[in-house]
């Protein structure tokens, strides 16, 4: 795992995932096959970050002072250039909105504490002046969860009065706290980014194998916030898997979640706090699970004749194997044919092998075991009956290699896909193994109807990364061409996202396997867990923040206000 130590990148654009100088960035463009297939793109460049009007900080200069006073002068920053670094997150949507200097929202101020009691000390300021508190990690999160919204009204230039906002930035709390060898754990502050706790740990022979998409930029704090599942969850573990306590703030206080040791005194108040989304306090060390670093990587690429095949043969991998691959990544008919035609000759030369092999509809599945020397074979040959009985063909090693080499250009692809005109975006969700094809049929025909009804004829293809006994999530991709005007540009993606949110709905899935819920779907979480359930979630809230102040509308709607999520809600919601 010694790469991922190496995999970070350098300070993250305006409007982008990184900086095509960054010698970390792999270059590619746009493949002609896919410019045809959507119909032709009109490149669009981003407007210079200057061209941004940033209004006055809304910040009362008394409050500023007592920032000032709790974090000290150099960490409490008004400026313009620090408020834009701060304004949102990730989506498809904060970064058309970005790269057209269209509807941009950013923090009154940035504020970033070195310590826990410095973040305490933020939060007594925020409940004596009334100003809102974001908490940030490293700003990927896709759903509006750390857009600077204060309450009433949010922060956009013009819009109507509202509260003054602070972005919590927990960048500079990024220490390794302590190792215990012997439990195998590691307690870490909240800013510590994955790149950096694998760095941390390789000293010790230790790995967190934690590997989200977002793994060069994402935090550990923001990781517990948003119960994130990275691209080896099978093997090592949903991040709520590997956590063993919590240390937080909150407004009302300390608290500590979480002993190590399984217990029966009363219910887990880790689960409340994992993937509580900065809502009910500040994450300001995290205790996690920690593994030897694996020395052998085994990855091969296979093929099944349908992407109904291949679901049934992870969801044997599941169910039926002792020790399942750790790495499962299977792809619909349409993600194989598009993930081979834009790989250049290799692609090409692979698709024809493929279909030759296993058929006119072929679905690639990645597969990758992990582990001490001597393992991985072994753990490999324990699902190769399994492989055979769903008359999978092992494409090999090669092209299993190169998935791993490549994981994570995901977001600097779609860097390329922005610049050159094109919508693209995901959207992600499970369910039971009973109820799969019926929510992967629901979703892919309402959002193919959604842009094409915007007269964009769009590509949609999924994949099953996520593997549980009794069912597994699926993930979206979504590539049109994106319509010229910035309004128009955001109003073709919400309503594809509404109409996909509607399917979830109505098919059962969940309204999130991993991205959490933000801002963008707290309106479908109480149809999920029910009005009770928004109403021990509304408790919660109120007994550890009873002023409101932690990041209005994730999670919890303040009362009186209308939904927050502006991305994706159909109008009438
Ligand atoms: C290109 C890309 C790929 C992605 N791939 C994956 C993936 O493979 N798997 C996955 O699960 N997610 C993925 N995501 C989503 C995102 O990266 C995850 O949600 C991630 O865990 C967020 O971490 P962060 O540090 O960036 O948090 P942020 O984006 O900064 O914050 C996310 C939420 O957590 C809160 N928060 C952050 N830090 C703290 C803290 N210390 N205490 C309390 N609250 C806090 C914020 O207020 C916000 O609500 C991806 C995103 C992008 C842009």
């Amino acid at each position: 795992m010694d790469e991922l130590a190496h995999a970070g990148l350098g300070p993250r654009p305006f409007a982008r995932w990184a900086d095509p100088e960054d010698t970390a960035v792999p270059s590619s463009k746009v493949p002609v096959w896919l410019v045809r297939r959507l119909g032709g793109l009109t490149p669009s460049p981003a407007v210079p970050v200057s061209d941004i009007p940033v209004p006055p900080s809304a910040l009362p200069p008394a409050a500023a002072d007592a920032l000032r006073s709790a974090v000290g002068t150099a960490h409490v920053d008004l400026d313009a250039p620090a408020r834009l670094a701060h304004a949102g997150g990730q989506s498809y949507l904060d970064l058309v909105r970005r790269r057209a200097g269209h509807e941009v929202a950013v923090p009154d101020a940035v504020v970033s504490p070195g310590s826990h009691d410095e973040v305490a000390a933020v939060l007594a300021v925020a409940g004596e002046h009334g100003f809102a508190v974001v908490p940030y990690g490293g700003g990927t999160s896709v759903v509006g969860g750390v857009e600077p919204v204060g309450g009433v009204g949010g922060s956009v230039p013009g819009g109507p009065p509202r509260r003054a906002v602070v972005t919590l930035d927990l960048a500079r709390m990024d220490a390794l706290v302590a190792v215990d060898e012997v439990s195998r754990t590691a307690t870490f502050q909240p800013g510590v980014t994955g790149p950096r706790a694998e760095a941390l740990l390789a000293p010790y022979g230790l790995t967190l194998g934690h590997v989200p998409q977002s793994f060069a930029r994402a935090t550990l704090g923001g990781y517990v916030a948003t119960r994130s599942a990275g691209q080896a969850s099978t093997g090592y573990g949903r991040l709520d898997e590997l956590v063993v306590a919590l240390r937080l703030a909150t407004p009302v206080g300390e608290v500590r979640a979480g002993t190590g040791t399984p217990n029966a005194a009363g219910p887990d108040l880790r689960a409340v706090f994992v993937g509580s989304e900065g809502a009910f306090g500040v994450v300001t060390e995290v205790t996690l699970r920690v593994r030897p670093r694996p020395v052998e990587h085994r990855y091969e690429m296979w093929v099944f004749p349908s992407f109904e095949q291949g679901l049934a043969a992870v969801r044997a991998f599941a169910q039926d194997c002792s020790r399942p691959p750790d790495v499962v990544r299977l792809s619909d008919e349409e993600e194989t044919r598009t993930t081979l035609a834009t790989q250049g000759a290799a692609g090409r030369a692979l698709a024809v092998y493929v279909r030759t092999r296993a058929g006119r509809t072929p679905a690639v599945c990645v597969l990758g075991w992990e582990g001490a020397a001597g393992t991985t074979s072994e753990a490999r040959s324990a699902v190769l009956p399994v492989l055979r009985a769903h008359d999978a063909i092992r494409v090999g090693a090669r092209a299993g290699q190169a998935w791993r080499r490549h994981r994570f250009a995901g977001p600097h692809q779609r860097d390329v896909l922005l610049d050159a005109g094109a919508l693209v975006e995901t959207v992600e969700t499970a369910t039971d193994w009973a109820d799969l094809t019926g929510l992967y049929a629901a979703v892919s025909t309402a959002l193919a109807t959604s842009v094409a009804g915007c007269g964009t004829p769009p590509l949609v293809f999924a994949h099953v990364s996520h593997i549980y006994p009794t069912g597994a999530s699926l993930y979206f991709t979504v590539l049109a061409r994106r319509l010229a005007d910035p309004a128009a540009a955001v109003a073709q993606w919400a309503d594809a996202k509404a109409a996909a949110s509607e399917a979830i709905r109505s098919a059962g899935g969940t309204i999130t396997h991993h991205h959490a819920v933000g801002r963008t779907h707290a309106p479908y979480l109480e149809g999920e867990i029910g009005p009770v359930g928004a109403r021990v979630l509304a408790a919660v809230k109120a007994a550890l923040d009873p002023a409101g102040i932690l990041n209005p509308g994730v999670l919890v709607q303040p009362p009186g206000e209308p939904p927050s999520g502006r991305d994706g809600v159909r109008p009438e919601e």
